[in-house]
């Protein structure tokens, strides 16, 4: 194996054999560098990251607005009603004066020597004559730039392009944003036992993470855009699969990460002098989970054909090295108090199946790293560091689900 390899902030000496689950995950994000970007409609950059940091090419509001309707009055009152303004016009006739009122819509520009908004509730109106409680100086109106001023840093480089901040840019004036694209991603599912369809005969299996991954793939930022089936025989499927895999930026290999006669990830690997970052992780499950890059190539994530392990390493490094290519930081965990029978491992980050309440999280009884059981009715992972003892917070990965 090649043991060289410099990656991201660890330098070139670091060992990246059974690494602790944090630092693999800090390895796998620090390796990927960002994809090219892209100039996208607003409609397109929904869920993408910002290549760049955006600025308000217009203060928001762009002008004086009324926050209610009613009345913009100038001075003490009462107040002399000379016109109407409503959202989407302006008011063309000259400064107010004091004793003056124009009636006045939510959202339309509050005319020049208007003091404040009376709102229509308040205001007692005899024909050209209205009169209430003297609002106090600028009440009910919003100020040019107030939420963001002309120039002013709306969103960093990195973030993250959600529906508030698709409004926000709009507000500010953009029609398109420099945004990294999903990172493509091929997934090769490997395994001679694995049927697709129907109840699984004598010695098969039915393929769990065929169905599995492109979902989470997509909830982490990429994009799935394949799952072939490769098969364990004759050797060199899986080679040839992956020099097949064309211009993806991830390849992830499903099975084929242990020791077995069959497993071909790692010599093909070594055969094509791959740059290491992870190979073998110190927790349970999941252990022999692998990155390595391909020369001037893809990613390959290797995944633990076990079910249950996979969607463990798949949160270990495959999430993080979505979020380094798309030019994101690596997601910071909350970390949080744990309920239930916890039991440590030596050594090990332990992974386990919880659900979280908003104030606790609670693990669920343990089935193993084949079984998907415990994550499909929970919707997070505990990872339990070794020297965890009670009352120990620890990280949570949420499982995504809408809210
Ligand atoms: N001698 C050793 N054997 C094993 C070791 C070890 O250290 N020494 N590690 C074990 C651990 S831990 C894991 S995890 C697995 C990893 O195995 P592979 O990644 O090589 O995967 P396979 O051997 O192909 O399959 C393991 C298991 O998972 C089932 N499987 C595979 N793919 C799927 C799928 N898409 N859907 C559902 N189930 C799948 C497969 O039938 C096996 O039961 O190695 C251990 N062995
Ligand atoms: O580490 Mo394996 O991934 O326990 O099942």
């Amino acid at each position: 194996m090649i043991s060289d390899t410099a990656v991201g902030d660890s330098g070139p000496d670091e060992d990246f054999h059974d690494l602790p689950w944090q630092r693999a995950r800090e390895r796998a994000h620090a390796a990927a560098r960002p994809v090219p970007p892209i100039v996208a409609e607003l409609d397109r950059a929904a869920g993408l990251t910002l290549a760049e940091e955006i600025t308000a090419r217009t203060p928001a509001p762009a002008f004086d607005t009324s926050a209610m309707d009613g009345f913009a009055v100038a001075g003490p009152g009462s107040w002399q009603v000379c016109g109407a303004v409503r959202a989407g016009t302006v008011w063309t006739r000259g400064a107010l004066e004091a004793g003056q009122a124009v009636e006045i819509s939510t959202g339309a520009p509050v005319p020049p020597g208007a003091d404040a908004v009376l709102p229509v509730e308040l205001a007692v109106r005899h024909a050209d004559l209205v009169s209430g409680p003297q609002p106090a100086k600028g009440r009910h109106i919003r100020l040019a730039g107030e939420d963001a001023p002309a120039g002013a840093l709306l969103a960093a480089a990195g973030g993250w392009v959600g529906p508030a901040l698709l409004g926000l840019a709009a507000s500010c004036g953009y029609d398109t944003l420099r945004v990294r694209p999903r990172p493509r991603v091929r997934i090769l599912v490997t395994g001679d036992e694995l049927v697709r369809h129907g109840l699984p005969g004598p010695g098969q299996v039915r393929d769990a993470l065929g169905p599995m991954l492109p979902s989470l793939v997509e909830s982490m930022g990429g994009r799935a855009e394949e799952v072939r089936h490769v098969p364990d025989r004759p050797e060199g499927s899986l080679a040839a699969a992956v020099e097949a895999a064309g211009e993806a930026e991830v390849i992830v290999v499903t099975g084929s990460t242990s020791v077995g006669v069959t497993d071909q990830l790692r010599s093909l690997l070594d055969d094509r002098a791959a740059r290491w970052v992870v190979d073998t992780v110190a927790c349970r499950p999941g252990h022999p989970q692998l990155l390595a890059g391909l020369d001037g190539g893809p990613w390959v994530v290797g995944l633990p054909g076990n079910p249950y392990a996979a969607l463990v390493a798949a949160h270990t490094l495959l999430g993080p090295l979505l979020a380094g290519l798309s030019g994101r930081g690596l997601p910071v965990l909350p970390r949080v108090p744990l309920a239930g029978d916890v039991r440590v491992a030596v050594g090990r980050t332990r992974v386990l199946p919880a659900t979280w309440d908003g104030a606790v999280a609670r693990v669920l009884a343990e089935r193993g790293s084949a079984f998907l059981n415990g994550a499909a009715s929970g919707d997070a992972l505990a990872a339990v560091p070794p020297d965890w003892t009670p009352g120990d917070a620890v990280p949570l990965v949420l499982l995504a689900r809408p809210f």
